[in-house]
């Protein structure tokens, strides 16, 4: 017989899907290749990325967070940022917590989330975008503006790092990209050392987008907080777009990203409980 392990909870934010699993008592890593079963669709509980909540550091914890996640992609690589994962976590620990805000330490940052009473839906404050070649990073001196690639119809990106990076490419028309032919060519380009997260958009108004994320290590999401935040970065960036609050329509649905006074994006939208379980004794590290 099979022997239960870790509790888990299965959360998505517009169907970008997380597993969440509680390290804080008891200490949970396991290695890559467990961590790419567990994700798995086919084979596991499937997810777009494993998130591990874990005490925060003492240094975090001295800024007032509450406590520090860990992201890993479907590959069990793990990276600095997710917005919708933190929107996720974030609705948990204000439950949890029982307080108005609640500050969440990331490899990326320490992210101050709050509910819209209004709304019940989670923002996040995920920070100001760099646009500095190096800190995206791309493997030369480049104008992050005007990056020129040649991936069929994507042929010039901006480049941007909100703790993880991302190339934006504007289209005329997103339904007629085959995303998955040309996105997953654009993240192995030689110019991307650490690949990256590939977002394609279409401007459908002063206040709007169209937005699909073709997000590291190769997967199609229902919908990428922080691609988002990017996406919204690089319209302004390029004068495509003026407006300080912009609704990004994605497969999954709409977030909305608000730019504040200090330049700081807010990413706002609905947060999904989708179902409690076990993971197996064998998934413990
Ligand atoms: N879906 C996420 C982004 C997840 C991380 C990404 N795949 C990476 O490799 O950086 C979001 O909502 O931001």
């Amino acid at each position: 017989m099979f022997k239960l392990g870790r509790p888990f909870l299965k959360m998505h934010g517009l169907k970008n899907h997380f597993i969440i699993v509680d390290g804080r008592e008891r200490s949970f890593a396991p290695p890559p290749d467990v961590i790419a079963q567990i994700c798995s669709v086919d084979a596991g509980v499937g997810a777009d990325q494993l998130l591990v909540i874990e005490p925060a550091t003492l240094s975090a914890a001295t800024l007032g967070a509450y406590a520090r996640m860990r992201i890993y992609n479907v590959d069990g690589s793990e990276v600095q940022t997710c917005g919708n994962a933190t929107r996720c976590l974030a609705d948990l620990l204000l439950k949890e917590s029982e307080a108005d805000q609640v500050l969440i330490e990331t490899g990326g940052g320490n992210l101050r989330c709050w509910r819209n009473e209004a709304s019940g839906q989670i923002s996040v404050a995920m920070g100001t975008v760099n646009l500095e070649w190096h800190s995206i990073p791309l493997a030369q001196a480049t104008d992050t503006l005007n990056v020129r690639m040649n991936h069929g119809p994507l042929q010039q990106a901006v480049a941007l790092n909100i703790g993880n990076p991302h190339l934006v490419f504007f289209v005329d028309d997103l339904q007629s990209i085959d995303i998955p032919r040309y996105a997953a060519q654009a993240q192995q380009d030689p110019l991307l050392p650490e690949s990256a997260n590939i977002g394609v958009a279409q401007i459908i108004g002063e206040t709007a987008m169209r937005l699909t994320v073709w997000e590291r290590p190769g997967i199609l999401t229902q919908a990428c907080g922080s691609g988002a935040c990017c996406a919204v970065a690089a319209a302004r960036a390029k004068g495509l777009i003026q407006s300080s609050i912009v609704t990004v329509y994605m497969p999954g649905g709409a977030l909305t990203i608000e730019q504040d006074d200090m330049g700081q994006l807010i990413l706002t939208g609905p947060t999904v409980v989708a179902f409690a379980g076990h993971l197996l004794e064998t998934h413990e590290a």
